[in-house]
């Protein structure tokens, strides 16, 4: 397997609803569903890693709550994505969109219907779980 990257990103729930963020047409997986996030630099923390990603794509201020399980994925493509999820709280900053085409604030039970990015279909299925076990028992 070639080396893999840490890439952060972050779930942020706010009235039951999760920020969704849709890749544009120039990235790499163009059009894809994502979480917002991105690689983790050098000396940084995975933590650090979000907050800064999420205010240099969003503009968006947020606080981590908890992390979900890490999910190693290749892409076969000599790409193998480690992705390391967190879900977080919005606490501040209005919404500019840097980076993505578009977001979507999608009820957990939504989730499920979006064309997400390959790395992502397990921490989706995950997150849903856990919320409606939490959340709806
Ligand atoms: N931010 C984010 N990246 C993801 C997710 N799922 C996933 O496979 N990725 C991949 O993880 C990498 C994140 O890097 P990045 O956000 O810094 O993106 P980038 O455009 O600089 O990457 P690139 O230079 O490979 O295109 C990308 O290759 C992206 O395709 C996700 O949910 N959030």
């Amino acid at each position: 397997m070639p080396s893999s990257i840490q890439v952060t990103c972050a779930l942020i729930l706010q009235d039951q609803k999760v920020l969704c963020a849709q890749r544009s047409g120039n990235m790499a997986l163009p059009w894809k569903w994502e979480f917002p996030g991105g690689k983790i630099e050098k000396g940084e923390t995975p933590e650090q890693c979000l907050l800064r990603e999420i205010k240099e794509e969003l503009n968006l201020d947020i606080e981590i709550v908890m992390a979900f399980p890490v999910n190693k994925h290749d892409y076969g493509n000599g790409k193998v994505v480690e992705l390391i999820p967190f879900l977080a709280k919005l606490r501040g900053g209005d919404l500019i969109l840097k980076e993505h085409t578009q977001i979507l604030w999608k009820g957990v039970e939504e989730l499920r219907s979006l064309d997400w990015a390959e790395a992502d279909i397990p921490i989706v299925e995950g997150f849903v779980t856990w919320f409606l076990d939490r959340f709806q028992a």
